[in-house]
């Protein structure tokens, strides 16, 4: 069953092929019919986040370019062309309606560092309280691959808990999750309900076949599972179509909705460790320590074998087998130095080997979250 009546803080994500033409060029009708609606939901008392992709395609068509450059500085450079002629579009438009946006650029460290990633809640909270809608986007002028999100599905599920959003929409370019690439399989249905993803599901999703689109269906299911195992509920419908925002919260039910009661529901600090932070390196555990973190028990330090990077107390670390599966992620209280000379070794003779013995475990079980299965994510 939807549940759409409590909504009050939205995020809408418009992918690239619902803001621009064929071509490339930016839309300014499908631009007006995206903010009519937001200023509708405005009018209705809801907040409203926007994500929007189209910098690259907007740079794409102001340079001539007929299809998407191969390099990322290539890329890079677009978005910074492009991204400025967006604003101003949006900004000419919202005026219309009488109301005022903000551009809000973002990279995966104002995530991963829970620092930046209050600074962020902050402002974006400051904005909403101004009445301010704001337009977030990757920073793509400034993000080499390490730094990077990738894709504004990920990005727009990543605000969710920042903002605490009740239902993240996707706008795309079809109207929802089919049971097969519909471009490719004509006999392909859709779904309009998703109770729980599980690989069934997953593995209906590829990737897309569009000129301007970046991660297909497969980068919208990662999304669902991010707001979904926060409790949240995430939406895709079709930009194309008229109104299919409004028609989320009234009887029409357009698209295909992912239920958020069926996720995990992770707590904040277990949803930023499994989806936000970066592991800045790796802990080899024995089969004993598999079994005690899987039964959640804390990492002691006997059951370490091996230490992989370089990393300080306080910073985020797979925690991996010894067949390289990985168990768990999470923090830890002491450096890799410090693991080096403590592992294999009882709780009791750290303050031997380290002349101090500030904690007896390695990892704190309510600072680590188990995986399950063996992902690389
Ligand atoms: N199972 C599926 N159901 C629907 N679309 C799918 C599926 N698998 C892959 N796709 C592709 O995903 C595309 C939508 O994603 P994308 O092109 O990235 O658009 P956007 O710019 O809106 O993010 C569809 O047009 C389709 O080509
Ligand atoms: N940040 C990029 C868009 C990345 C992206 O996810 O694109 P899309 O699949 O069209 O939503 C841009 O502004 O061009």
């Amino acid at each position: 069953m939807r549940k759409t009546k409590n909504i009050k803080r939205v995020i809408i994500k418009v992918g690239s092929s619902s803001l621009c033409h064929q071509d490339g060029y930016i839309d300014q009708q499908k631009i007006l019919y995206l903010v009519m609606q937001v200023a509708k939901l405005i009018e209705q008392g809801m907040t409203v986040v926007i994500v929007s992709s189209g910098a690259i395609s907007a740079g794409m068509g102001a340079m001539e370019l007929p299809r998407k450059p191969e390099t990322l500085p290539q890329k890079q450079a677009l978005a910074a062309i492009g991204q400025a002629k967006l604003m101003q579009i949006y900004e000419e438009i919202f005026q219309l309606f009488h109301l005022k946006c903000s551009q809000v650029l973002l990279n995966h460290g104002d995530f991963d560092d829970r620092q930046r990633l209050l600074n962020l809640s902050h402002t974006m909270n400051a904005l909403i309280d101004y009445g301010v809608i704001p337009i977030v986007n990757e920073n793509d002028a400034l993000a080499v691959e390490e730094i990077r999100v990738g894709d504004n599905d990920t990005l727009s599920a990543l605000l969710v808990p920042v903002i605490d959003a009740d239902l993240l929409i996707l706008v795309s370019d079809i109207d929802g999750l089919y049971t097969d690439n519909p471009h490719v399989n004509p006999q392909a249905k859709l779904l309009k309900y998703v109770e729980h993803i599980d690989e069934k599901i997953e593995k209906m999703a590829s990737g897309s076949t569009s000129k301007l689109g970046t991660g297909g269906m497969a980068t919208k299911i990662k999304a669902a599972k991010i707001v979904n195992d926060y409790g949240k509920d995430m939406v895709i419908v079709n930009g194309q179509k008229a109104n299919s925002i409004l028609h989320v919260f009234d009887e029409h039910e357009s698209g295909t909705w992912f239920n958020g009661g069926s996720g995990q529901n992770l707590k904040a600090k277990a949803h930023w460790l499994t989806y936000r932070s970066h592991s800045k390196g790796k802990i080899i555990v024995d089969d004993g320590a598999c079994l005690a973190l899987k039964a959640h028990k804390s990492l002691l330090p006997s059951g370490i074998v091996d230490v992989k990077g370089q990393f300080l107390a306080g910073q985020v670390v797979d925690v991996v087998s010894q067949k390289g599966q990985r168990i768990a992620k999470g923090i830890v209280q002491y450096s890799s130095l410090e693991i080096i000379m403590i592992k294999g070794h009882q709780s009791y003779e750290i303050k031997h080997i380290l002349d101090r013995h500030d904690y007896d475990e390695v990892i704190h079980v309510n600072n680590m979250v188990i995986l399950g299965g063996d992902t690389n994510e």
